[in-house]
């Protein structure tokens, strides 16, 4: 890979200190990580002492990572310190793991051993806690059995945030809390309120109780970790880089501070972060809240990427389009506006089912018939936000597809060669191919109970909104996503442009138009009613993506099926010998509609329209395509030029002396130039190899018409098939008087100009005022004006009346075919 000068400078970056990250999803920020790992290496560890210190979120990005920086460091030469091994100057883990160590350390220091709590039996102690403080918060509505979630909730945060003084709890801002829903847990915790003196208190003796039983919580790991770091000489690290950073809690990050070495002047802490990302209500820096709040001021100190590197420019359109109208995403201080690169892939599928089990079936049909036979399994991961979805995904795979279903804690071997099943909070940081992202459905993303539960649920609605977006840019060659029942919200605010139906063709995913921008407007029986809305979409993909010319698209096409009249709702016309014909004929249904009778209407309408190839039928979520056997295809043919009436047409000139014919091409659009074939070769003639001839009127060869004396305009032939013909002129045959000289309508006749013609010579002649074109018979004082086509009859005029205009020559038609 070629890394970025951005992303290049930042790992070279000589300023050291603190700084931080950002980035959008996939714009290296990891790389730019790992890499700059060598160069602190090299360049900022003057001492043995010196150590680096990489921090991910869970144990599978450290799996990742030290997979990729195992590959950089045998690209790099590492200078100094031979002796010392890479293990003894690089430290790569994650965050749980690195501060359960420091955890451990502080209870062998203190002599104390403390497991860690049950879910049952941190209930228990807490439930004792409410029954001990209940008299004395009376008066306090949180103080009661029914908010046991709550209080567990709030404690936790009150010990994640390390608020171990009442009065910085008093006057905090609380933000992403959650509580067990509206109606049950207070609806504000006001600052300085007794309500926070009670849940203090409560947490104070829940301490006590949990110490008492020589038990901790996971939030007690944390504190006891810094407490630690803080106060004992634990070593140090020169260099800290923090993937994910925007994920850790308060505890966590000032675990990290109170470890890193701040005072060499080339120490350096480096804070990676995506806020479109952050999808912990837990974490410390949500809603804006900059690095003030840890005693950093990043002023000049930030560097932002904004390229995303991983996923197709598709794949990022549709991802960023579901970010970018909301406001407490893209309005965040730490928010970097994405920039595309042009990586050009498919478009992300997008299908719906009415049940789960059609869902899976569908995704298991993806996986076993199309996409095994293109990628690997362990290329493809299938995504869901909730647990029990992937359980459910997991036992419709059964033994059929290999796969292995893995949650956060879990870390992943990345080689085995098997489908992953992960939940969209540990996918978080990796990577596959295939990412197959399935349940999007209404009530579960944004997860109905979440949001039900948050006293905040702005705040948890833009959370769950991050998790989809986290796993749509996971993907960097295909994106499916699939739902049952009704969709998720989040799926409308998703582009639909940037949407496919299915990967089998190019259509993208149902969009709707405003009734302001439908074409056809004038055709159509009823703008408001809801098939009209799949038409105009099935319209605009055959504009957009198919780039049919909208002059060759129409719609309500009437045709006549056995004794029935019917309309086919849009028809694609293309050129064939010169005739526009129906080639594509769609059928449509409104959205929901079974699309049996349809097939059937369109299958019956393309056995009356011999030159139809292809009928489409579609609802908006389902789209079918028949060949002319009635067999089903994948798609539709792209638009190609040579289904345009093109303006280059093929000719031939008749010599009628000499009776021998001459094939040209000519455009309409620059009747200058006249291709012919000469030894085997096309040639362009033009210039003094041509003859400019005036084309006057037409000349009727059914009744005489009035020649007007006027130029209408002019044709070039070739000089040498023209011979000594030079005095020249065109006249365009109208009607069908001649059609058995080989004269047909709309041919040029070449009329050489001249006042007398012999016996059986086809002439333009005028005729009281009028001219027409005959076969000449004269025949004393009589002139007989001969048509060939046993249709019409001679007309019969004396000499006197006649004058000859000129002897037809040659005549120029038309090639059709
Ligand atoms: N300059 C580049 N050229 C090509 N590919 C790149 C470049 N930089 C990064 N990549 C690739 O882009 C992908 C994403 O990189 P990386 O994981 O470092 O991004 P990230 O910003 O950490 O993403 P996220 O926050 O979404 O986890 C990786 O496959 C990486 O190899």
């Amino acid at each position: 890979m070629q890394l970025n000068m951005e992303q290049k400078k930042l790992i070279n970056n000589t300023v050291m200190g603190h700084s931080v990250l950002k980035g959008v999803a996939g714009s290296g920020k990891t790389t730019v990580a790992i890499n700059r790992i060598p160069f602190l290496l090299n360049n900022y560890c003057m001492e043995e002492s010196d150590h680096v210190l990489m921090v991910t979120f869970n144990k599978s990005l450290t799996r990742y990572i030290e997979y990729i920086y195992k590959d950089i460091e045998e690209d790099v030469q590492l200078s100094i310190f031979e002796n010392l091994k890479s293990e003894d100057r690089v430290t790569i883990t994650n965050i749980d793991k690195l501060i359960f160590s420091y955890f451990l350390m502080y209870n062998k220091k203190n002599k104390i051993k403390r497991d860690i709590t049950t879910e049952q039996q941190q209930q228990n102690i807490l439930k004792n806690c409410i029954c001990e403080l209940k008299d004395t918060y009376r008066d306090i509505k949180v103080v009661d059995l029914k908010n046991l979630v709550f209080l567990k909730k709030e404690i936790a945060w009150i010990k994640a945030c390390n608020f171990s003084d009442l009065e910085v709890y008093q006057s905090v801002d609380r933000l992403g809390r959650t509580s067990v829903n509206n109606s049950e847990g207070p609806q504000k915790l006001l600052k300085n309120s007794r309500t926070r003196q009670a849940i203090f208190e409560i947490m104070q003796l829940y301490n006590k109780k949990l110490a008492e039983a020589k038990l901790c919580d996971f939030e007690d790991v944390s504190l006891s970790a810094l407490e630690y770091i803080r106060t004992d000489p634990v070593e140090k690290y020169t260099h800290i880089v923090i993937d994910e950073s925007q994920d850790l809690s308060k505890t966590q990050l000032e675990c990290l501070m109170a470890l890193y070495g701040s005072e060499k002047e080339y120490s350096s802490i480096m804070f990676v972060s995506d806020i479109a990302q952050s999808i912990y209500p837990t974490s410390w820096m949500i809603k804006g809240r900059n690095y003030t709040s840890l005693g950093l001021d990043m002023t000049g100190k930030s560097s932002s990427l904004a390229k995303n590197y991983r996923t197709t420019t598709q794949i990022a359109q549709a991802a960023y389009s579901l970010i970018e109208n909301d406001a407490d995403i893209v309005e965040d201080n730490n928010y970097v506006k994405p920039s595309l690169i042009d990586r050009q892939g498919t478009y992300p599928v997008l299908k719906g089912f009415p049940m789960l089990g059609r869902e899976l079936q569908y995704v298991k049909d993806l996986i076993q018939e199309k996409l095994s036979s293109k990628f690997s399994y362990r290329d493809i991961a299938i995504v869901a936000r909730t647990k029990r979805l992937l359980e459910e995904a997991d036992r419709v795979l059964g033994s059929d597809v290999p796969h292995s279903l893995f949650n956060a804690r879990e870390s992943i071997d990345f080689a085995a060669e098997n489908v992953k099943l992960l939940t969209m909070h540990s996918i978080k940081g990796l990577e596959f191919k295939v990412v197959i992202l399935i349940g999007l459905s209404d009530k579960v993303i944004p997860n109905q109970a979440a949001v039900l539960e948050s006293e905040d649920p702005a705040l948890i609605n833009t959370m769950e909104r991050k998790l989809l977006y986290v796993g749509m840019t996971r993907a960097t060659e295909r994106l499916y996503m699939s739902l049952h029942g009704e969709p998720s919200k989040f799926l409308r605010d998703i582009d639909g442009t940037f949407l496919k139906l299915q990967d089998s063709s190019l259509i993208r995913n149902y969009y709707r138009l405003p009734v302001q921008e439908y074409l056809f407007m004038d055709r159509i029986p009823d703008p408001y009613g809801k098939e009209e809305q799949v038409r105009q979409w099935l319209i605009r993909e055959l504009m957009g993506i198919y780039k049919y010319p909208v002059s060759l698209i129409n719609i309500e096409y009437r045709l006549q099926a056995f004794s029935q009249t019917g309309y086919v709702d849009v028809v694609v016309c293309i050129n064939r010998n010169n005739q526009m014909l129906p080639y594509i004929i769609v059928e449509l249904k409104q959205r929901g509609y079974e699309l049996e009778s349809a097939i059937g209407q369109v299958k019956s309408y393309m056995a009356v329209i011999p030159s139809c190839c292809y009928a489409i039928v579609s609802n908006g979520d389902e789209f079918h395509v028949y060949n002319r056997n009635n067999e089903q295809v994948d798609d539709i043919p792209m638009f190609d030029n040579s289904m345009l009436p093109t303006s280059v047409k093929n000719y031939k000139y008749v010599d009628i002396n000499r009776n021998v014919e001459h094939k040209f091409m000519m455009d309409s659009e620059n009747t200058s130039e006249i291709v012919v074939e000469e030894y085997g070769q096309e040639i362009t003639l033009k210039g003094n190899r041509l003859v400019k001839i005036p084309v006057f009127t037409s000349i009727a060869a059914g009744a005489p018409i009035e020649l007007v004396d006027e130029m209408t305009d002019v044709r070039y032939m070739p000089y040498d098939w023209l011979a000594n013909h030079l005095e020249t002129f065109m006249l365009k045959v109208r009607g069908d008087s001649m059609v058995n000289a080989r004269i047909d309508d709309g041919d040029y006749i070449l009329i050489q100009k001249q006042a007398s013609a012999d016996n059986g010579q086809i002439v333009a002649v005028e005729v009281d005022g009028n001219t027409t074109l005959k076969r000449l018979r004269m025949m004393g004082s009589m002139v007989l004006l001969i048509p060939e086509n046993q249709e019409y009859e001679p007309i019969a005029v004396s000499a006197d009346q006649v004058r000859i205009i000129g002897v037809a020559v040659g005549v120029v038609k038309k090639v059709i075919g």
